[in-house]
């Protein structure tokens, strides 16, 4: 049985995702993503659980950057959950009488309708988690009137449910991923996603353009790109990109060996199932058997059989 770390405590997100990604793993709830990522780098655990984007905010900034700075970890499953929020708050409180609300960053900018209409007056302070903000809230001298959780955070922790389905939208979704100490990969099903962090070489007119080409050229397309600052001075990036398909697909890793030429450096961060099933368009000329049916070619040429 798996020992998978979380960000917790008991009631978050995060804790749900990981019940539906590996229902049987024993669960090691942890203060932050950072502290669960690094039980699974130092083998107190198997593996980790975190969020990495949500449908409305886009990335939970965080995660991508432990996996762009930390110590190498490899995406091993993905999990699209759709999220609702709560308003929770010890027994006997009335919304009016809320000043303090306490959350996840990712729950606040997701609910900020609700706030601004019905807790005009609240301020909103940031907690390591949603459930970590109901736990607090549920201790007797919180300086915090309510959080913003799962009501199953609510019912963990003795709170009451003040307001239900509170985000701006109802079709929120956050995508949270399964990682691994670097390992032998997951299988293709014909229905994958791989991600990287690419840092340039050295910054110049079209450097995007570049990178961009690699993919557009061989028919990889992109799921999602992601500039964060390296922190060497305003102007300068490096990208994150997940895209269709696996590494062992030969567009895919003749992408990946593009980039790896190209730029500084190539920081592969695994090619794992899809959660939405969905399948890859193939565009003519870049299918497995076209590519090495066109590396035949070259060799017959090579080889002076033209
Ligand atoms: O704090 C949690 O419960 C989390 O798992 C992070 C999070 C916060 C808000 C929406 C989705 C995930």
């Amino acid at each position: 049985m798996p020992r998978l770390a979380y960000l917790g405590p008991e009631g978050t997100f995060t804790e749900e995702a990981l019940r539906l990604l590996d229902p049987t793993a024993e669960r090691l709830p942890c203060a932050n993503v950072s502290a669960a990522l690094n039980a699974a780098r130092a083998g107190d655990a198997d593996g980790a659980v975190v969020p990495l984007e949500n449908s409305i905010e886009g990335a939970i900034t965080t995660t991508l950057d432990e996996f762009a700075w930390g110590e190498p970890l490899l995406i091993t499953a993905e999990l699209l959950l759709p999220v609702q929020f709560s308003l929770l708050a010890r027994p006997g409180t009335e919304i009016p009488h809320i000043k303090r609300v306490y959350t996840h960053p990712a729950a606040i900018t997701q609910c900020r309708a609700f706030v601004a209409r019905e807790l005009p007056e609240a301020v909103v302070v940031s907690a390591p988690s949603t459930a970590a903000a109901a736990q607090e809230v549920s201790l007797p001298g919180s300086p915090y009137d309510a959080a913003i959780a799962a009501r199953i955070a609510g019912e963990h922790y003795g709170l009451v449910q003040l307001a239900a389905d509170i985000g701006d939208r109802s079709d929120t979704v956050t995508r949270f991923v399964k990682v691994s100490r670097p390992g032998p990969l997951p299988a293709p099903t014909g229905s994958d996603r791989t991600t990287l962090v690419v840092f340039l070489a050295d910054d110049h007119p079209g450097a995007l353009l570049e990178m961009l080409t690699e993919f557009s050229v061989r028919g990889v397309n992109l799921t999602r790109i992601e500039s964060r600052p390296t922190g060497d001075g305003i102007g300068r990036y490096f990208f994150h990109f997940d895209f269709e398909g696996h590494i062992a697909d030969a567009r895919v890793g003749e992408a990946i060996a593009g980039l790896h030429r190209i730029c500084g450096e190539v920081r592969f961060l695994g090619s794992y199932p899809r959660a939405d099933g969905i399948a890859p368009q193939i565009k003519r000329g870049t299918s497995d058997a076209e590519f090495a049916e066109a590396g035949d070619w070259l060799a017959r040429i090579r080889a002076g059989q033209v």
